[in-house]
């Protein structure tokens, strides 16, 4: 599974840990990060990421275009829900993008940390199925 990996300034600290925490998951997938997240995570954890621009430079563009291609699975964004972002409109983008094609979505460590759990007991399989299916195959 392709897994996109991003965290606000304030909740780095937060993905280093999940990241750490699920390391055995997290490395038998794909991933993929914004920029200093992604950079973070590959130092502090060995994992290796695919990193796109930073957040702010248009990181949260390149991960929804990813979406819309249908060449990514899993989003995990921890988001500080109390700071103002100056690339909210991107963000908002992203979201809402995954939404749109049933990407599964988490927005905090608590909901991340089912997801990867489900992840690994398989509940994700569908997605196998309908990677690299054309927008008009899929079923939504
Ligand atoms: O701002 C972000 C997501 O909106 C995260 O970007 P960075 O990982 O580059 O800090």
């Amino acid at each position: 599974m392709k897994i996109a990996l991003i965290a606000h300034d304030k909740k780095k600290d937060d993905i280093i840990k999940l990241a750490t925490a699920y390391k055995t998951i997290l490395e038998k997938h794909e991933l993929f990060a914004t920029g200093t997240t992604g950079k973070r995570i590959a130092d502090e954890t060995g994992l290796n990421v695919h990193c796109f621009k930073s957040g702010p430079l248009g990181g949260d563009q390149q991960i929804g275009a990813y979406i819309s291609d249908n060449k990514m699975d899993l989003v995990l964004f921890i988001r500080d829900p109390l700071t103002a972002q100056a690339h909210e409109p991107d963000i908002s983008a992203l979201l809402r993008l995954s939404d749109v094609y049933e990407i599964p979505l988490a927005t905090n460590v608590g909901t991340a940390e089912v997801l990867l759990r489900g992840l690994d007991a398989g509940f994700y399989e569908w997605r196998d199925f309908y990677r690299g299916k054309d927008r008009e195959e899929l079923p939504f």
